[in-house]
């Protein structure tokens, strides 16, 4: 279970999250719905340990993480999809996925081999470079990344923005099948358009404050 508690984040002295608190039951997918603006990046950003935190505390299984260091996420199996998709422009598909790896010395190829099953579009392309790539391609392949090293826990943030419908319908497969895999997920969107299709529970954030919308089926 990931769990944040009353957790507080300013930027430049600007609160930007205020005594934010959700929850993630392992094996669940929950949203974060806002818009542009409200905090789902700085409350995934947050999690990732990129932010640090004025106040709350952030639990992952059974330990605290808001005091791990950043690199510490992908040893305990947290994958993200940053919203601006961060690839390496002259690095191959494939080693753009596989950098999630780098950083914890892991060269077991196991979970590439299962991402190339869940999504064998992938695997077509993965010898190219990603700069050669369309947009909802390289969308795709950062999904792919977060996949790798995202054996426990998975945050995208946004997604489905700015992507063909005929992509973000695949994307949507993708996430549904992950149900199986019993990982977490939370994902963030501007509207409730897409997630929920996905989620087993959503909660709304605005102006940095999060609230417990809906919960569709039961945990
Ligand atoms: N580095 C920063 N410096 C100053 N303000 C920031 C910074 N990062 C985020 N903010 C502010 O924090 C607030 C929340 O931003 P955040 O990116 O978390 O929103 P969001 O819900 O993810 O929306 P978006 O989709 O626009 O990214 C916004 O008002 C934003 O201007």
């Amino acid at each position: 279970m990931l769990q944040l508690k009353n957790v507080s984040l300013s930027i430049q002295r600007t609160p930007i999250l205020r005594d934010v608190s959700l929850e993630i039951e392992t094996g669940t997918t929950v949203g974060l719905i806002g818009r542009n603006g409200a905090g789902k990046t700085t409350a995934m950003r947050a999690i990732m340990g990129l932010l640090p935190l004025q106040g709350g505390t952030i639990q992952f299984e059974h330990g605290a993480l808001h005091d791990k260091p950043a690199h510490h996420r992908a040893e305990l199996g947290i994958g993200y999809l940053p919203e601006d998709r961060r690839l390496v422009p002259h690095f191959t598909v494939e080693d753009n996925i596989l950098v999630s790896l780098w950083a914890t010395g892991n060269t077991d190829r196991t979970r590439l081999k299962w991402v190339y099953e869940l999504m064998p579009e992938i695997g077509r392309f993965a010898d190219r470079k990603a700069m050669s790539l369309s947009g909802g391609q390289q969308k795709l392949v950062a999904l792919a990344r977060a996949l790798v090293a995202g054996s426990n826990l998975l945050l995208l943030d946004e997604p489905f923005e700015g992507v063909a419908p005929a992509l973000a319908q695949r994307l949507m497969e993708v996430i549904g099948d992950l149900r199986q895999e019993h990982l977490s997920v939370l994902i963030s969107e501007s509207d409730y358009t897409h997630s929920e299709k996905v989620v087993d529970k959503v909660y709304a954030v605005e102006r940095g404050q999060v609230g417990l919308m809906d919960t569709k089926r039961a945990a």
